[in-house]
């Protein structure tokens, strides 16, 4: 990399100036964000039943597991239908915490039923759940490419937490299959997932990539 012109971060074919990449991401999220808030309620929830079939074959082995999901913002594909069926299995589950921009993410425990209060951007986080570091952390994409990259909401909270864990978890990207683009222009920060779950696939090694 250090042989690149440093006003160029794009990684590959495609290289864009990091500025254009922010704009574009920009743009992009609007889109996408919009596009999957006009999803109806009923395509919303068999969704968000697809891709908790499909996480639950990838998961696999659920003893002892430590899960996160997250709670839904902006059309968001719903989990804590998920969340709750894996509690019933045993498993603990957690939902991240932004303590504030810059800083890695952190997980809480939480199931239905505990205690939650305002977060950043007013998401619910759970109030009084013991911090953990799961084994397993579903990550909401905005957008995804087939390179296994993320797109999210800008803050990168989840590049930043990846890179800060000790041991890192499996890293399941979540979204809907029309989230998915050529490219994210993936920037030196930016860490893959190892699987990308939608409601039509499973994009990852497993899927014959
Ligand atoms: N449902 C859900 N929960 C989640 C995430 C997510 O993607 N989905 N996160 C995944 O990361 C974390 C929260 N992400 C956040 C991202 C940005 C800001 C925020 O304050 N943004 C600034 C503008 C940032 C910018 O564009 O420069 C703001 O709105 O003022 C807060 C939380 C943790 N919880
Ligand atoms: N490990 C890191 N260390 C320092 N800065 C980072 C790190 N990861 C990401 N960033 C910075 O965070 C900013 C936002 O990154 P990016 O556009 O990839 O966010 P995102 O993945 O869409 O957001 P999020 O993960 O919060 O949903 C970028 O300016 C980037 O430089």
């Amino acid at each position: 990399m250090h042989e690149v012109d440093p006003e160029y971060s794009g990684l590959g074919a495609s290289v864009m100036r990091r500025e254009d990449v922010n704009r574009w991401r920009k743009a992009e999220r609007a889109r996408q964000i919009a596009s999957r808030l006009a999803l109806t309620p009923e395509q919303r929830r068999a969704y968000g039943e697809r891709i908790a079939g499909h996480l639950k074959d990838l998961i696999g082995d659920l003893e002892g597991l430590v899960v996160s999901a997250y709670w839904p913002i902006r059309g968001e594909p719903d989990l804590r239908p998920f969340m709750e069926t894996l509690a019933s299995a045993g498993v603990q589950t957690a939902l991240p915490v932004a303590i504030e921009l810059g800083r890695p993410l952190v997980f809480r425990l939480w199931k239905k039923g505990d205690r939650l209060e305002k977060g950043l951007w007013k998401i619910p986080v759970p109030a009084d759940g013991a911090e953990v570091v799961p084994d397993v952390v579903t990550a909401p994409v905005v957008g995804f490419d087939r390179q296994m990259y993320r797109l999210g909401y800008g803050g990168g909270f989840f590049d930043r937490t990846l890179a800060a864990l000790a041991k890192r978890p499996r890293v399941f990207g979540v979204g809907y299959s029309s989230a998915c683009l050529p490219t994210i222009y993936p920037q030196a920060h930016d860490i893959p997932m190892d699987f990308i779950v939608t409601e039509r696939e499973t994009v990852g090694i497993q899927a014959g990539e």
